[in-house]
């Protein structure tokens, strides 16, 4: 075997040194919220396959048989698209347009992630105001927390958004933003607008028509009776009860 000189163990010390120092420059980081943030799952969580995309009867002349088993919906850390459980929300994601505070687009795309028990307990509230004629739509369900970071140094006015530091329920995939539509998809009369900052969206507002008051009472009671409930300065809003025992995410919405 080849021996060392005195020189090369010099060497050999000098560039164990050198990669001692970069290994730990490198494994340094800043101390952050502790937040998940990739779309790849944490240990011991498993993604779920992504279903093809498109109908394989159609698109690979490949038939489709009754037997087909139906497809998995991809979950990750229990977030879900909603469309994948149930097809009769409207969805209209206003982060995924311009049409918000901002005048930004917050979201990449105009998918209604939720936590999937979370979802459970909106789908049931769902069921009871079919039976009167009406639907949940959708304004905003899951939010990425980079996003919340956005929404809050965009807002003028912070009282009506959770702060980063704290993290919201929308980051858990447990808070929903919503109102009601009738059979022909139009939104009933509510005292505000979505995201409307002022008075007239906290929950005990009544300087305003009895219709939309009865309205917002409505929206509330059966909300309440699955599972969610309300923060004074939001009609629109409601968060799972069971909320915090979900993380706080940032997984995209290209991961669903
Ligand atoms: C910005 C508004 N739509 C909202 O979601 N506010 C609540 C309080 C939140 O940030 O969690
Ligand atoms: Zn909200």
């Amino acid at each position: 075997m080849k021996k060392h000189g005195p020189m090369s163990a010099a060497a050999v010390l000098l560039a164990g040194i050198i990669s001692l120092a970069v290994l730990l420059f490198e494994g340094y980081s800043p101390p952050t919220l502790p937040v998940e943030k990739t779309g790849a799952p944490p240990k011991g969580i498993e993604y779920s396959h992504k279903p093809p995309v498109g109908n394989a009867s159609t698109e690979t002349g490949i038939a489709k048989t009754p037997k087909d088993p139906p497809e998995k919906p991809v979950i990750i850390n229990g977030l879900v698209e909603l469309k994948a459980l149930d097809d009769s929300f409207v969805i209209d994601l206003k982060y995924a347009g311009r049409d918000n505070f901002t005048g930004e687009k917050i979201y990449t795309l105009n998918k209604c992630i939720i936590h999937q028990n979370t979802a459970a307990k909106l789908i049931k509230a769902n069921n009871d105001f079919k039976q009167l004629g009406y639907r949940i739509k959708i304004f905003d369900a899951y939010r990425p927390y980079s996003a919340q970071k956005k929404l809050w140094d965009a807002a003028r006015d912070k009282t009506y958004l959770a702060s980063p530091q704290r993290g919201s329920k929308h980051n858990r995939g447990a808070a929903v933003d919503i109102t009601l539509v009738d059979n022909d998809g139009k939104e009933l009369a509510m005292p505000s607008g979505f995201d409307e900052f002022t008075e007239r969206a906290h929950i005990n507002y009544r300087n305003c028509p009895d219709e939309q008051i009865k309205n917002r009472e409505l929206l509330a009671n059966i909300m309440l009776k699955h599972g969610f409930k309300r923060i004074s300065t939001e009609w629109w809003h409601f968060e799972d009860t069971d909320a915090m025992k979900y993380p706080l995410l940032d997984i995209p919405f290209e991961a669903f």
